[in-house]
């Protein structure tokens, strides 16, 4: 056999979702973005992404997550793919396939996680290893939040969200999630943040020493009281009822809830893992919520899964 590095025919990547633990928002700059002071955590919900040559570049979906997801031009994962093809002048078409288990539309940013798994994966198919901060300069073209879910973990967002910033975060979480049969528009959701705030002056964002405190502690109980969004009663505004699935979720003795980013899926945080299944069980059973999943957070961001096979 020879020493020379094998080029693998196929490559898969798995990807976890994101809930921002605090998302604070300022007013919106000059280009409609706003300022961010966000904190991120992977969580263990992951999609899978498989790139594989073709004779032309295209894209499909599977899983229990996969309804709604374009399937053409416009997935990111595949504009990930062309994105890095023109970086690196590779002229080898991916067809791209995506398992999904991150709900969509869903604040958990499944659609910029596939963005991610899918330059990770196409880099490693291509066998181009660019460095990870062109990585991540191409990350933030396609938006704000794919450069967080090449890194995973807990990390700090700045700027539109696409500057990382370290954490010291101990321990683990467990997390229940509560999931709605519609989705939200991210742009929409900033909106009505926007409108919600009329002539109000915003300060600009920055994190909270309550927050910095619980991650350090590693208390979930700390972390349940320091949980904030400044998008949640933009959500609620828009989904009236996320409003009686937080209302629940502490009923039934969770020790913090949150609307994850835009929303509409709500996050809470629980003791243990026990405690995350009494929760789990509850909410579906009050009828108040249609689909929970549990969680632990932090998770590693997009990682290859495929073994190196020869081509
Ligand atoms: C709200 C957050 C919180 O992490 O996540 P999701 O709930 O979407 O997962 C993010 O800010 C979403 O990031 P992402 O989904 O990458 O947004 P982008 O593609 O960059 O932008 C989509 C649109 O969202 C709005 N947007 C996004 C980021 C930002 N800092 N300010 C904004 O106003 C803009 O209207 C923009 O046109
Ligand atoms: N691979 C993908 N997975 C999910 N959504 C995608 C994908 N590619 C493009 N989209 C589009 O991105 C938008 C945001 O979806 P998603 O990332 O799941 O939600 P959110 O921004 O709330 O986290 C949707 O309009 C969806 O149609």
């Amino acid at each position: 056999m020879s020493s020379a590095a094998v080029m693998p025919s196929s490559v898969t990547v798995r990807v976890p979702a994101k809930v921002n633990l605090e998302l604070l928002v300022g007013a919106p700059r000059e280009d409609g973005y706003h300022p961010l002071a966000t904190v991120y955590h992977a969580v263990s919900l992951y999609d899978e992404v498989t790139v594989v040559g073709a004779d032309d570049w295209g894209v499909g979906v599977s899983g229990p997550q996969s309804l709604g997801v374009p399937v053409d031009e416009s997935n990111l994962a595949l504009r990930a793919a062309r994105m890095l093809a023109e970086v690196g002048e590779v002229r080898e078409p991916v067809h791209v396939s995506i398992r999904k288990d991150i709900p969509v539309m869903g604040g958990m940013a499944g659609g910029s996680a596939d963005a991610a798994a899918a330059l990770v994966a196409c880099d490693r198919l291509w066998g181009l290893a660019l460095p990870r901060t062109e990585l991540e300069e191409i990350a933030a073209e396609l938006g704000s939040d794919v450069p967080f879910l090449l890194s995973g973990g807990t990390s700090m967002g700045s700027g539109r969200g696409e500057v990382l910033a370290p954490v010291l975060a101990r321990g683990s979480f467990h997390w229940v999630f509560a999931l709605s049969e519609t989705g939200l528009s991210t742009p929409a959701v900033y909106a009505e943040c926007d409108r919600l705030r009329g002539e109000t002056p915003v300060k600009h964002p920055s994190s909270s020493p309550q927050m910095m405190q619980a991650l350090r502690s590693g208390d979930p109980r700390a972390l349940g009281e320091a949980l904030q969004n400044d998008l949640q009663a933009a959500a609620i505004s828009l989904m009236p009822a996320l409003g009686d699935v937080l209302d629940a979720g502490l009923e039934f003795g969770a020790l913090g809830g949150v609307v994850s980013g835009s929303g509409p899926t709500v996050a809470f945080v629980v003791e243990n893992n026990e405690a995350a299944l009494d929760l789990a069980v509850s909410l579906t059973a009050s009828g108040a919520v249609q689909d929970v999943r549990r969680a632990t957070g932090p998770a590693h961001g997009a990682h290859e899964i495929s073994g190196p096979r020869p081509g």
